[in-house]
């Protein structure tokens, strides 16, 4: 009797504690949580009565409320922490929300807003926001166990790393990098449709030489230098292997790595894993696919340009190596396409007197200083000179250096060429080469210009110009999705360049207008997958997919929208 009473004492209180936890656990986690949306029967069988407000809402009406509270806030940065809150707390809300309203709010989950959301990072904090990893904690046994806080082997497909030090063109930034991962995750999502349950954001913090971070009290990350050398490659290693082994079959998306470690690092794990640099080969890619839409509407090929890109960093080593590739495809050699390709850095045009401070991505691309001798008054050859001597067809920024691409410059370029190639890329807005309103004037309105942030058209003489947005974020998302959907055992340089094709490629009814050199965001879910198509065909030929990869065209094409995530509420058994 009493063992009886004892029991039936504990089910009530089990019962109570399960359904209270139940309901708390449901409000509180994003992935589940439905707030207002809970039916009445979810409400009773969960204990969420008393904790809702009586009316039941249909996600259209959640939608309709958020985005009338967003639009009362002032400025973007208040824009961004308000999604970001909506995200912490209604994940399916905030992805219906921001697809619903794309082309308005992807600038303020992503460049530019997350710029400023980054250098804020410690004063704006709320919510933890993804997995932080500091090289105090160099083990790889530590490692394991975060890891599997964060799921089963099967659970995670994608996982972006960045270890800060080259956040867009803002440099170091410490802890706040996270979210440079979470942005990245959330457009993988939107943009190519990957399951946001499936993805994990990473930060490595190696201490900041950041000094204004170093001396916020308020901030989060470790105070201390930032770790090269040895030691940051014995972290890194860790890192990766206690990924492996917790998730063996994630893809790994390498952000903004510094320029003297991107290279090296994507170079050591490609080959061994499947992973990608979004810097190097993302914005190469993306740059290659508006290239070709240029000299498509130039009617020229691509052999017949001559390149100047500003900025030798990651993205230019990176863009240089795509356009080099596709190049050679057309029949000429590396030296030839090379020799075709002028790279700057702050001081200059990269020349072979340089060799000894030139990344090794850089030294393929030295030039020689003899033939710059005449027209240089100094050692150095600047971005004036070079323009008017090598008369490039094409000019690229990725310097995070503004207004680079001064007047006399553009001006001189467009005297020798008719309608001038003209991108610059580098983020946020504040930080591009040159405004694209300005290089529309300066060409006459013949200039192709692609920028990296997004901007408003052009309004010139009685007609808009579009300006199409060359950033990343119309390649990575597709390039991840079909890596994680065909378990590629690597991510090949055939792949990437299947992607630049399938993006080129992309039908013109994707396009704002017949001159936009790239697709319209509004398009991008569709964009995606096309080019997630030619990738997989690609994969498919390397025999470097799994087999349950359908063969023929019409059902893998069908396949890749049913893998797709929306963004739909669940019923709750
Ligand atoms: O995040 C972006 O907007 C593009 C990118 O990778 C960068 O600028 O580093
Ligand atoms: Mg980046």
């Amino acid at each position: 009797m009493n063992a009886f009473y004892n029991d039936a004492i504990r089910f009530i209180y089990v019962t109570i504690k399960v359904k209270w936890t139940v309901s708390t656990d449901l409000l509180r986690n994003a992935r589940y949580n439905k707030g207002t949306a809970f039916t009445k029967d979810e409400r009773s069988k969960f204990g969420l009565t008393s904790r809702l407000p009586p009316v039941v809402e249909t996600l259209e009406q959640q939608l309709q409320r958020s985005y009338d509270q967003y639009k009362r806030l002032g400025d973007s940065l208040q824009k961004h922490v308000y999604l970001s809150d909506v995200f912490d707390t209604n994940q399916t809300l905030f992805y219906a929300l921001v697809t619903r309203h794309l082309p308005e709010m992807y600038p303020i989950i992503y460049t530019p807003t997350e710029s400023q959301a980054i250098k804020q990072y410690s004063k704006i904090y709320r919510y933890p926001n993804g997995c932080y990893l500091d090289i105090e904690h160099n083990d790889p046994e530590y490692m394991k166990e975060q890891f599997a806080e964060f799921g089963k082997p099967g659970d995670i497909q994608y996982i972006v790393i960045t270890d800060s030090e080259g956040i867009l063109g803002i440099g170091d930034q410490g802890i706040g990098g996270i979210l440079i991962s979470v942005a990245k995750g959330h457009l993988m999502t939107l943009c190519s449709g990957l399951d946001p349950n499936r993805f994990l954001p990473i930060v490595l913090d190696v201490g900041t030489n950041n000094k204004d971070h170093r001396e916020d009290p308020k901030y989060l990350g470790l105070r201390k230098d930032r770790v090269h050398g040895e030691e940051y490659g014995r972290f890194l290693e860790n890192v990766i292997h206690s990924v492996k082994e917790t998730f063996p079959n994630a893809f790994i998306h390498f952000e903004d790595f510094g320029r003297s470690d991107a290279k090296p690092v994507l170079d050591r794990y490609s080959p061994k894993l499947p992973c990608f640099n979004d810097d190097i080969q993302g914005t190469g890619v993306v740059t290659l696919a508006a290239i070709f839409s240029a000299i498509r509407l130039t009617k020229s090929k691509l052999n017949e340009q001559k390149f100047v890109i500003v900025g030798a960093g990651t993205a230019g080593v990176g863009i240089a190596d795509r356009i080099v590739s596709s190049m050679v495809k057309e029949g000429i050699t590396r030296e030839e396409a090379r020799d075709k390709i002028y790279l700057l850095d702050k001081q200059g045009l990269i020349l072979d007197k340089h060799a000894d401070r030139a990344t090794e991505g850089q030294k393929p691309y030295l030039k020689k200083g003899s033939v710059f001798a005449d027209q240089s008054s100094s050692d150095e050859v600047d971005l004036e000179t070079t323009v008017s001597t090598v008369h490039p067809t094409a000019l690229i920024g990725v310097s995070g250096q503004a207004g680079i691409f001064s007047e006399n410059i553009v001006r001189e370029m467009s005297k020798h060429t008719k309608q001038p190639i003209i991108f610059p890329l580098s983020n946020p807005t504040d930080l591009m080469e040159a405004k694209p309103s300005d290089l529309n004037e300066w060409t006459d309105g013949k200039g192709l210009i692609a920028s990296g942030s997004p901007v408003p058209p052009v309004k010139r003489n009685g007609k808009d110009y579009y300006i199409s947005q060359c950033n990343n974020a119309f390649i990575y998302p597709s390039v991840g999705v079909a890596a994680v959907l065909s378990e590629c055992k690597t991510l090949t340089e055939e792949m990437l360049s299947s992607a630049a094709d399938g993006l080129a490629s992309t039908p013109r009814s994707l396009f704002k207008s017949d001159d936009s050199l790239l697709p319209d965001l509004t398009n991008v879910r569709e964009v995606s997958r096309h080019v997630k198509f030619a990738i997989l065909k690609q994969a498919l030929a390397e025999n470097n997919c799994a087999d349950y990869v359908p063969r023929e065209d019409e059902a893998l094409k069908k396949w890749i929208k049913q893998t797709e995530w929306n963004a739909e509420y669940a019923e709750y058994e």
